[in-house]
């Protein structure tokens, strides 16, 4: 029996409509399979809207995520105002605004070392094969939300957190971690900052609740060290949201591209689904970007929305298209595919499965990787 959702979709800049069209292509793919009907809403977010509306997030644009049973986002931020230090209205501003107006404080983050891919990454594979981690990274407190400004002659950004903060995505964390290999480690900098040290406090206390889950405590700076020394001894990170998204983008080397790792933003009351990647804007429009982090983030979505055996039919083809060598430049040893010949055979796997490789000459791609 089919269902019907409402999907929000912000596409954003740069890459982020090629990837997103792709998530797109994917999901009707699994509606046409399951009988399902989703209705996609559209808007702008980021520099697109600042040039359409003067705000880079349209009161518009929330209403059409607080309307839906969940939403997809593909990245923000363009050169233009990166460019410019004095820019007043900044396309960051509307997902950190997003964010926070939608109350998603959990941003979760897996990194998988897919075996057809190890000899992509730069680490050695006797250190990545089976690595597993999902990080829980805070998402609306801390440096980016504090406030900030300018002095005569310096500037300042404010870190604060609450207790209700830490502890709420603490307890996500290890609820997460009794589904896994029962380890958290909570990643701070209590050496230095106060607000490191009050995580350290109430994650401590939080972990009373949860006497099968051990936690370790690690300092950032080792923490980045040891994802590249021993990244298999990390189970669940726990972790402010300045620290989470430094270190996830670390990660993604373990998957062979940051172009793979997806993303789900959660809170109480709705959902957003987003590749942990920005607007990679060298590659805006040139149908090269990897779509595989957007796919993925639909199928966290999918998951999401109850709809369990289609989020694994998308990881399944997902780890086909890899394992065919149907992937973008980025890991390929070559130009690789283009963004929508991956997308598509994204999309075919789920329709015909592995007779839908046979009609898709692949073989050149198989090349590309081995
Ligand atoms: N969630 C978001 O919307 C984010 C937005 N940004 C914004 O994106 C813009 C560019 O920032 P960068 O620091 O260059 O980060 P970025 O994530 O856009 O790109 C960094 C590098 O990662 C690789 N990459 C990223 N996405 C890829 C994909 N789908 N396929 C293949 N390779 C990929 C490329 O080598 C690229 O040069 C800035 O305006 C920044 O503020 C940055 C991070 C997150
Ligand atoms: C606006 C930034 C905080 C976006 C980013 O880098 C991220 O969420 O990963
Ligand atoms: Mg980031």
């Amino acid at each position: 029996m089919g269902v019907k959702k409402n999907i929000g979709v912000l596409p954003g800049d740069g890459i982020g409509p090629e990837v997103i069209a792709e998530a797109i292509k994917v999901l009707d793919a699994v509606c046409s399979k399951y009988g399902h009907k989703f209705t996609y809403a559209y808007g702008h977010v980021g520099a697109v809207a600042i040039d359409h509306t003067g705000n880079p997030l349209p009161d518009e644009t929330l209403a059409i995520c607080e309307r839906s049973d969940a939403f997809l986002f593909g990245a923000i931020g363009d050169p233009k105002y990166d460019n410019d230090p004095k820019a007043k209205v900044r396309p960051e501003q509307g997902l950190l605004k997003l964010r926070k107006s939608l109350g998603l404080y959990a941003n979760i983050r897996p990194v998988t070392a897919y075996d057809s891919l190890l000899h992509m990454s730069p680490l050695k594979t006797e250190k990545i094969k089976g690595v597993d981690i999902v990080v829980y990274r805070e998402l609306t407190g801390g440096i980016y939300f504090g406030e900030k400004g300018r002095t005569e002659d310096g500037a300042f950004d404010h870190c604060t957190y609450s207790n209700y903060e830490i502890d709420r995505i603490a307890h996500l964390a290890f609820q997460s971690a009794q589904n896994r290999k029962k380890h958290v480690t909570l990643v701070d900098k209590a050496n230095v900052l106060e607000t490191s040290r009050l995580w350290r406090e109430r994650v401590n206390e939080v972990a009373k609740d949860y006497p099968d889950i051990s936690l370790e405590c690690m300092f950032v700076d080792n923490a980045a060290m040891q994802m590249i020394q021993n990244p298999k001894q990390f189970d669940v990170i726990l972790t402010e949201n300045m620290f989470g998204d430094i270190i996830s983008d670390e990660a993604s080397v373990i998957g062979g591209s940051l172009g793979l790792l997806p993303s789900a933003s959660v809170g109480d009351k709705t959902a957003m689904f987003e590749p942990i990647h920005g607007s990679y804007p060298q590659a805006a429009g040139k149908n090269i970007a990897n779509p595989l982090a957007t796919i993925l983030s639909a199928a966290m979505m999918l998951d999401h929305l109850n709809l369990i055996d289609e989020a694994i039919e998308v990881r399944q083809a997902v780890s086909a298209s890899l394992r065919h060598g149907m992937v973008t430049a980025d890991l390929a040893r070559n130009d690789g595919y283009s963004t929508d010949r991956v997308g598509d055979f994204v999309a075919n796997y789920i329709a015909d499965g592995e007779d839908s490789c046979s009609q898709q000459n692949i073989q050149a791609g198989i090349s590309t990787i081995i």
